[in-house]
């Protein structure tokens, strides 16, 4: 269904169960999107982005800007006090920095939980973890405790547990931030991988400005708080997309209008 937090009813014929019915065709709009905090803080101010469905949007900008508080209001988890957001929530997945496992479950128990409170039948949910378990790269680690895990290996376990719903809007808060170099890359490679094979529309917050060029379709800079959009990039590279691409002259040439934007961001 598509979702409206403010939780006004979908104007007749753009309540969508799928995203190929949200406005546009898109599946995520915000429309005049704004989020003030019961405090007064306001997070959010009037923003407008469409994502098509099959793109992959990264959002940069400075600390403490809203790029989360977006992704929150999307999700549902918070709820804005302007505009409105077009999403279907049945069919969003969502990874934080920390993989959030719960740490008395195995990798396998873990990949379950949201077909569990989903009411899965036991049979499917195994079938289905295996799956993505595979997909992941972690077969023959289903029997561990998160606690035996490397931080790269518990981000694949995170990952493994939101693709078993078969998201089609796939929401990543700043998943490799605490990660190191090598397998921040490494897993940007899974990623753009899961995104190739499944399908899925993906939205993306990262501080990394190579980040979000290597892995995106389009960058999108937010102005410092209130968040506002302030500049959209369009990324020309093709999927997949090969690790040395971040040694091209045009990708390093993007990079650099994207820092200029995000200079021009945090300077106001
Ligand atoms: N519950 C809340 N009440 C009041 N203010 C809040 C609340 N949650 C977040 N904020 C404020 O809203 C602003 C946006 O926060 P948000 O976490 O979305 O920023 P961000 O761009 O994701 O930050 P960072 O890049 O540092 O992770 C910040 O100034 C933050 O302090």
């Amino acid at each position: 269904m598509s979702a409206d937090s403010t939780s006004t009813t979908a104007p007749e014929g753009q309540a969508a169960a799928d995203g190929a019915s949200l406005p546009g065709g898109n599946a995520i709009v915000f429309d005049h999107v704004s989020m003030t905090f019961p405090d007064g803080t306001e997070g959010l101010s009037d923003v407008n982005l469409a994502i098509a469905p099959g793109e992959f949007v990264s959002i940069v900008g400075p600390s403490g800007c809203g790029k989360s508080t977006l992704l929150k209001v999307a999700s549902g988890l918070v709820t804005h006090t302007g505009g409105k957001v077009w999403v279907d929530r049945d069919q969003l997945g969502y990874t934080f920095q920390d993989a959030t496992l719960l740490p008395w479950r195995k990798v396998q128990d873990n990949v379950e939980l949201l077909m569990e409170l989903r009411d899965f039948p036991a049979e499917e949910r195994r079938r289905i973890a295996a799956e993505k378990i595979e997909l992941v790269g972690l077969t023959g680690f289903e029997n561990h405790y998160p606690q035996r895990l490397s931080g790269g290996m518990k981000m694949r376990v995170s990952l493994a547990r939101s693709l078993a719903l078969n998201p089609a809007v796939f929401m990543f808060d700043e998943p490799f931030g605490a990660l190191d170099e090598i397998t921040r890359e490494r897993l940007n490679d899974e990623v753009i991988d899961l995104f190739v094979r499944e399908g899925f529309t993906g939205i993306f917050v990262t501080h990394s400005i190579p980040e979000a060029v290597y892995m995106s379709s389009k960058v999108v800079v937010m102005s410092r708080r209130p968040g506002r959009i302030q500049d959209i990039f369009e990324v020309p590279f093709a999927y997949p997309r090969a690790p040395e691409m971040r040694y091209q002259a045009d990708f390093s040439e993007l990079c650099g209008e994207i820092s200029l934007s995000l200079r021009k961001a945090i300077e106001g």
